[in-house]
């Protein structure tokens, strides 16, 4: 944390600044109010430690002036202990605690301690808001796809490691979802997870919105700002769709990487960044790299741990059970007694290609429920693009191969089952050869490295 030190004894300043440096903080010292106002006014801090008693000068309005300087700041008071009770109406007015002088450097370790504490309580909280308030469906992390389980277990080891995570795959197949789950289980996962859209931006706004950046940088820089980077100090950065990172940060986003060192704009100051790096993107990065868009070293530091995330017509096996339990949600939402799919909408999304994946399966499903008025959703609830879908193009009898109406049986035996050794089951054939049938029709796709 960057921690602030106001105190007009130079002795207590330089100790208790040493002490705190030796905590592993940054820190800043002034000796009055004006200092400390100026301080704050070029970069911001996390903590001020603020004696009550300065010469010449009122602790209770400086607190004041501080807080409204940076609202976030978290203020701690010195007092000695004649002057408890004007501590007291400190906190009263917002300081988060007070230490009666003397103190030791542990009484300073412990406040801070807490602060971390509260802080870290405060993301969690914030997170599990905005879950919350996303009103998703479970998020589900099975499956009995291949394809699909190995790319879970990658992630999941990965997740455990500092390693920066390339994932891979179609839009709406759960990359940023999974992004969380790994930043979740990892070791940074008490601090925050940041995510930068990095097509959102001009390649101004992005630099700025990823390092900050200092007053006058440019053309509407009014003030400083500190950035995702830092935000996301101790915990994770999300690069949500890399492959459109203008070429002109790339170099900079390769020295976060490998040094762990980046400045802010119009700031010549080298800061260092302690952020875990996750990193999505659904084009190929590859026909990047040889178009001459995007930088081979930063595709190779980035390419450590890569996965690539099946789309969801590769994994049949999965379908039904996602559907299911998207039908739960939305039905339990709306206060709708839906209890499942007619047999006719089963084999639609069976047979339809899901371009929109994961996402598309929920917000279909919402729609259907929203439009269901019986116990099943019915060919009528589905968008028009399913209509389609509805009847098999490849019947027995049909002008087609039989390896063709072979995968045609399969696709659907696994779409209905509940699991594959149940399809295997049905299709009088061991779980093994399944496996490889399955493996043969989808030509090695979705595979992850
Ligand atoms: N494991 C999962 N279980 C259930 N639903 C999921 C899962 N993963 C993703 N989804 C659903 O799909 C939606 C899209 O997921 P997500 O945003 O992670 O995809 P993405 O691959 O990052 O897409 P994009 O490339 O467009 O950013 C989620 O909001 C959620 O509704």
């Amino acid at each position: 944390m960057r921690i602030l030190i106001v105190d007009d004894d130079a002795g207590i300043r330089k100790t208790t600044g040493m002490a705190v440096e030796l905590m592993g903080h940054q820190v800043e010292l002034a000796p009055g109010g004006a200092r400390a106002l100026k301080i704050i006014g070029e970069e911001p801090c996390d903590v001020c430690f603020l004696d009550v008693n300065l010469v010449g000068e009122n602790g209770l309005d400086l607190l004041e002036k501080i807080q409204k300087a940076q609202p976030g700041i978290v203020p701690v008071m010195f007092t000695a202990y004649a002057n408890i009770s004007t501590a007291v109406e400190a906190m009263r007015r917002g300081a988060f605690d007070f230490i009666p002088k003397p103190f030791t450097p542990d009484q300073i370790r412990q406040v801070l301690g807490k602060i971390e504490r509260e802080r870290k309580l405060e993301q969690r909280v914030r997170q599990l808001e905005s879950q919350l308030t996303a009103g998703a469906p479970e998020i589900d992390f099975e499956s009995t796809e291949p394809a699909m389980q190995r790319a879970l277990q990658i992630v999941f080891k990965a997740a455990e490691t500092q390693a920066t995570i390339l994932l891979l795959g179609p839009s709406g197949t759960g990359k940023s979802v999974l992004a969380r789950e790994a930043h979740r289980r990892g070791a940074q996962r008490d601090g925050a997870f940041v995510t930068v859209n990095c097509p959102s931006l001009s390649r101004e706004l992005l630099e700025s919105e990823l390092f900050g950046h200092v007053r006058g940088a440019f053309t509407g820089a009014v003030g400083d700002t500190t950035g995702k980077v830092a935000a996301a100090e101790g915990g994770t950065l999300f690069l949500d769709e890399i492959g459109e990172l203008p070429l002109e940060i790339q170099p900079k986003l390769l020295r976060l990487l490998q040094e762990r060192e980046y400045e802010r704009v119009g700031e010549p100051k080298v800061r260092r960044a302690n952020v875990r790096v996750i990193a999505a993107t659904n084009r190929d990065l590859e026909a990047e790299v040889k178009a001459g868009r995007f930088r081979e070293d930063l595709f190779y530091r980035l390419n450590v741990i890569n996965v690539a995330l099946p789309p969801l017509r590769g994994r049949p096996g999965d379908l039904t059970r996602l559907a299911d339990a998207a039908l739960q949600f939305f039905g339990a939402g709306m206060g709708k007694r839906v209890k499942g799919f007619s047999p006719e909408v089963v084999e639609a999304f069976a047979r339809y290609e899901w371009p929109g994946n994961l996402r598309e399966l929920r917000n279909v499903i919402e729609r259907a429920v929203i439009l269901s008025s019986g116990e099943e959703i019915a060919m009528a609830d589905l968008p028009e693009q399913f209509s389609s879908c509805g009847g098999s193009a490849v019947q027995v009898g049909s002008p087609v191969t039989i390896e063709q109406l072979e995968n045609e049986h399969i696709r659907r035996i696994v779409a209905s089952a509940k699991s594959l050794e149940l399809a295997a089951r049905t299709l009088g054939i061991d779980p093994a050869t399944l496996y490889r049938k399955r493996q043969k029709m989808a030509g090695g796709q979705g595979s992850a490295e």
